[in-house]
C-alpha cells in the first residue's frame, strides 16, 4: 500500500435477500491484487466499465480477519507507538458498515474491525514493559445535527455544542499556556523521541462551575486526566504533535493544577 495518511479501501457486500428476489445483476467486480474496482453500465454492456483503484479492494468472499490484517492492523500498531488513528466506514444505509466495523461473533473470521482493534490494544498494553497506558473509550452518536453520548446516563440527551469562534479562542490561549512548561530545547538527543499528538477535548462537567479543558497524550504517553467528577467530552481536536516522554516524565493529576498535560482556560 503507499504511505499516505489516509488510506481508502472498498469492500463490496454480496446481494441481500431483496435484490435476489428482484433478480438483480452484480454489476461490480474487483481486482484485489490492484486494488481495483470496475463498475459495469447494465445498459451499456458493450462499453467498456468504469475502473477506480484504491489502496485496497475487497469482494464479497473476502473476510473482515483479511481486512483487519492488511488496513487495520498497521494503523493500530502505529496508536499503541502514540500516532493518532482513525478508521471509519461511509456507505449508504445497507451497504454493510456495522457488518465490517462491528462484524458477526461467529464466524470468527467475520469478527469486525472494532473488537478486533480494542483486542489488538489490549495485547499491545498488556506486553508492554516500562509504560503505562491510559485507554478511554467514547461511543457518540451524531445524527443530523444532534451528538448524543451512547455510554452516558441518558443516552437520549443531547449534548451541548459550542460556539466554534469561541472555542478556537481558547483553543489558542490553552496552547500558549501548554508551550510555557514545554521542554524543547532541554530534550536530549538521545531521549526517546515520540510523535504524540496533543489532542484537546472539551469537557462539560454536569455539575461544575467551569469547563475544564482536558489535554489528553495518547498511549504510549502516560496520562493523567484533568477533569474531576463526571464529564461528557464533546468533541476531540488534534492540535499538533508537540511532546515527548521519557519513563520518569509525569503528568498533572489534578484539575487547575497546571503541571504537565493539565491546564484550565482564562474565561
Ligand atoms: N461483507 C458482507 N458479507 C455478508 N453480509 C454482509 C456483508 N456486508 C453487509 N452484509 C449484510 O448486509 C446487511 C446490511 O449491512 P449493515 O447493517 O452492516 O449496513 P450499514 O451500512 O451499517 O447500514 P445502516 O447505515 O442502515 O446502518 C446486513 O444484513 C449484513 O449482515
Amino acid at each position: 500500500m503507499a504511505s499516505e495518511s489516509v488510506k481508502v479501501v472498498v469492500r463490496c457486500r454480496p446481494m441481500n435477500q431483496r435484490e435476489r428476489e428482484l433478480n438483480c445483476h452484480p454489476v461490480v467486480t474487483v481486482d484485489s491484487a490492484r486494488g481495483q474496482c470496475f463498475i459495469q453500465n447494465p445498459g451499456a454492456a458493450d462499453q467498456p466499465p468504469k475502473q477506480f483503484t484504491f489502496d485496497g479492494a475487497y469482494y464479497m468472499d473476502h473476510f473482515t480477519e483479511q481486512i483487519y490484517n492488511e488496513i487495520a492492523y498497521p494503523l493500530v500498531e502505529g496508536v499503541t507507538e502514540g500516532y493518532n488513528g482513525t478508521i471509519f466506514a461511509y456507505g449508504q444505509t445497507g451497504s454493510g458498515k456495522s457488518f465490517t466495523m462491528q462484524g458477526l461473533p461467529d464466524p470468527a473470521c467475520q469478527r469486525g474491525i472494532i473488537p478486533r482493534a480494542f483486542e489488538h490494544i489490549f495485547e499491545s498494553v498488556q506486553c508492554a514493559e516500562n509504560t503505562k497506558f491510559l485507554v478511554r473509550a467514547s461511543y457518540l452518536e451524531i445524527y443530523n445535527e444532534d451528538v448524543r453520548d451512547l455510554l452516558g446516563t441518558d443516552a437520549k440527551q443531547k449534548l451541548e455544542t459550542v460556539n466554534a469562534r469561541r472555542a478556537w479562542s481558547s483553543s489558542r490561549r490553552s496552547l500558549r499556556r501548554g508551550d510555557q512548561p514545554r521542554s524543547v530545547a532541554s530534550m536530549p538527543v538521545t531521549a526517546p523521541r515520540l510523535w504524540v499528538f496533543l489532542s484537546e477535548h472539551w469537557t462539560f462537567p454536569p455539575r461544575g462551575p467551569q469547563p475544564a479543558v482536558e489535554v489528553d497524550l495518547p498511549s504510549p504517553v502516560q496520562s493523567q486526566h484533568a477533569c474531576a467528577g463526571e464529564c461528557q467530552s464533546l468533541m476531540s481536536i488534534s492540535l499538533g504533535r508537540l511532546l515527548w516522554r521519557s519513563p520518569s516524565c509525569r503528568w498533572g493529576k489534578e484539575a487547575g493544577k497546571e503541571t504537565g498535560t493539565c491546564l484550565r482556560p482564562v474565561g
